[in-house]
């Protein structure tokens, strides 16, 4: 994701769950007219990536009051997996945290999920959009499939550039699939003359978690997730 949207000349990335990317439309309007954020360039639009806004209360309201025009861009994933991957991630920093199972059931035996724990709350992807609906407009959102990011980069690249308006400058001849690192990556960037790959933080060998806990989570995730397939009108398919 981050070199993908690196090539749009940007630094975007995000632990494909809920990355959060606020951009100014691509208006030819003078700026007092448009209510957005300044134009970077007078050919470059303005892009600010902060994953956590997605799931902060007042990120919305502060960000429409600022700029209500903005269009935002969502990267979500299995939000099983996304849990998974956050707690991998922290597991790497801070080896003596408690277990998965430990931190992600309030009781297991009991199917009661601690929703307090980031992992499994950001991964209630449809109550923090409805946070965001009572600012902006479905029409200003783009949701980008974390899993569709790595089967089609270039696919999914594409929507985003037509999202913002852009010409579809990357294409699949940008991305070939590396077998070591098991992900696409980038044949030229840029900035470089050779291929580069995200970094080893990226695609990391998850944890193994027992597959009952799975189970248990993709069960307490559905409800949420049909809801804001509902919302967004489109199926990701994590069921
Ligand atoms: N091309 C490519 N290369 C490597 N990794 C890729 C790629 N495309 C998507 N992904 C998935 O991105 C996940 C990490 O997301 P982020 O970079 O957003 O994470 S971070 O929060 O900034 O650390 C990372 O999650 P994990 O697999 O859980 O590590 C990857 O699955």
């Amino acid at each position: 994701m981050q070199g993908a949207l690196e090539l749009l000349g940007q630094n975007v990335n995000e632990r494909v769950l809920s990355a959060l990317v606020c951009i100014s439309p691509n208006e030819n309007l003078p700026e007092q007219e448009t209510r957005l954020m300044p134009r970077t360039l007078d050919s470059q639009i303005t892009m600010e990536k902060t994953p956590s806004y997605f799931v902060t209360r007042e990120a919305p309201r502060r960000i429409s009051s600022m700029s209500p025009d903005t269009k935002l861009i969502v990267v979500v994933r299995n939000p099983v997996t996304r849990a998974i991957s956050d707690y991998t991630q922290t597991l790497s920093k801070r080896p003596d945290i408690p277990s998965f199972e430990e931190l992600a059931f309030k009781n297991r035996s009991l199917g009661q999920v601690n929703t307090s724990w980031n992992a499994i709350r950001i991964g209630m992807y449809t109550l923090h959009l409805e946070n965001w609906l009572q600012y902006f407009r479905l029409s200003q959102f783009h949701f980008v499939s974390g899993e569709r990011l790595i089967t089609d980069p270039a696919g999914e690249l594409g929507r985003v550039q037509d999202f913002l308006g852009l010409k579809r400058v990357v294409t699949d001849k940008h991305f070939y699939f590396n077998k070591t690192k098991g992900f696409p990556c980038l044949k030229k960037p840029e900035s470089s003359a050779s291929p580069r790959c995200l970094g080893k933080s990226k695609g990391r060998t998850h944890v193994q978690i027992d597959r009952d806990v799975i189970e248990q989570l993709r069960d307490f995730y559905r409800p949420f997730n049909i809801r804001f397939y509902e919302t967004v009108g489109q199926d990701f398919r994590w069921d």
